[in-house]
């Protein structure tokens, strides 16, 4: 068995998960045999040399920690296993790796580390050296790859905050260059695929690029994005995003780019919804949640755009993006949010129901949990009509 400690287990469940069952979540990963309930969650595993921000990336995305606390944050020596349950959607296992952990490392077990493994999220640093990491990058990967080839591999080529626009590009390109010639070298070119982002704790790339991560999690994403493009074309709605709202990560966005400084902005939208709703929201005899099902949000810019906030379940938030003059129909907005929502309601009844056991058995991959996209089936019945009555 591997020497995990489960240092930052035991955050409650919490059942009263708004409108939806509390199962809903990502696709099955469930190779693990272990009687714990929360292994069989998917799992996000954080690799890279020592001091490459592997620590600092988890505790800042996931638990609110600013970036300059991570200055004084010591040295990983055991693999730290955090369960993620911020909500009923966004439900995974981080594993934070020891920087200086290797295959020579006979007490971990990676045929079970990787088996039931969802994402390798594997940090370089940018600012260092990263010839070694490159090394290590490989070894991990073509390693990981044969014992599951199922797992997503994503490059973190982090601390960029310390580099030009173009000393960025450079480093980004060089990396990717030599990272695939390394893959090729090792004969893995063809079935192993990297995906490159440029991260920084100190802005909002840690978070976009994490969005990406927990995306490719998500089988039904898809069927969401679709959504979405619906309720824009039907809205006049120019950019949504569905967030989760704790950690701020996007669970999926409509199809068209996303660009960094519109999804920024929508997360400073849900801090201040967050921070506002926690002063003035909260009855002290109630539960004390900053967001709840009456949350929503108005906030126009003065560029012409109006920022809207809509509470989806107790955790999920849509975050729309329109143009002041298209904001007068609010009437429609706010019907079609509402046919948005019980379609997104239905998509996870879908799943749940068809979710058969043929597809937990173990060493299968991620399924699409049966849902079939596309407007016959998931029925959102958005329109462009004015509600009746
Ligand atoms: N400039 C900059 N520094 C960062 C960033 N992310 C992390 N750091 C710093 O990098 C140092 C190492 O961070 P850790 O998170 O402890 O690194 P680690 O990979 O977990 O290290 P080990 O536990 O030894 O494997 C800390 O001083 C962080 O403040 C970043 O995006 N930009």
């Amino acid at each position: 068995m591997s020497s995990y400690q489960d240092d930052e287990e035991g955050v409650p469940f919490d059942s009263q998960a708004g409108s939806f069952p509390k199962e809903f979540g990502y696709g099955a990963f469930d190779n693990e045999q272990d009687s714990n309930p929360a292994d069989h969650k998917p799992r996000i595993l954080l690799m890279g040399l020592r001091r490459s921000g592997k620590s600092s990336i988890q505790k800042v995305v996931f638990h609110k920690m600013s970036p300059n606390e991570t200055l004084f944050l010591e040295s990983t020596n055991k693999i730290i296993k955090d369960d993620i349950n911020n909500s009923s959607f966004v439900q995974f296992q981080i594993w934070d790796f020891p920087g200086q952990i290797d295959f020579v490392d006979t007490c971990f077990d990676f045929d079970m580390i990787f088996g039931g493994c969802g994402a390798l999220v594997f940090v370089i640093d940018a600012q260092d050296d990263y010839l070694e990491a490159l090394n290590k990058l490989n070894r991990f990967v073509t390693k990981a790859y044969k014992v599951n080839p199922n797992i997503k591999f994503e490059v973190f080529i982090h601390k960029v905050d310390g580099l030009g626009d173009d000393s960025k590009m450079e480093c980004q390109r060089d990396i990717h260059q030599r990272a695939m010639d390394d893959l090729s070298d090792s004969g893995y070119d063809q079935q192993i695929h990297l995906s490159f982002h440029l991260t920084s704790i100190y802005d909002h790339s840690i978070f976009e690029a994490f969005s990406k991560v927990v995306q490719k999690l998500i089988t039904q994403l898809p069927a969401l994005e679709n959504l979405l493009n619906i309720l824009n074309t039907n809205s006049a709605i120019e950019k949504s995003f569905l967030f989760d709202v704790v950690s701020k990560i996007y669970i999926a966005t409509d199809s068209t780019p996303v660009d960094m400084q519109s999804y920024e902005l929508c997360c400073d939208m849900i801090d201040v919804v967050t921070d506002l709703s926690s002063i003035y929201g909260v009855k002290e005899e109630q539960e004390p949640t900053a967001f709840d099902e009456q949350s929503s949000s108005l906030i126009k810019l003065n560029n012409g755009t109006v920022l809207y906030l809509r509470e989806v379940n107790k955790f999920l938030a849509l975050v729309c993006i329109l143009r002041e003059d298209n904001f007068d129909h609010k009437g429609i907005i706010d019907y079609n949010f509402l046919c948005f929502r019980n379609a997104i309601q239905q998509v996870f009844e879908l799943r749940n129901k068809n979710q058969s056991p043929v597809n937990n058995s173990i060493g299968s991959p991620p399924v699409n949990g049966g849902i079939i996209i596309g407007d016959n089936h998931l029925s959102p019945t958005l329109t462009e009509d004015p509600p009746l009555g």
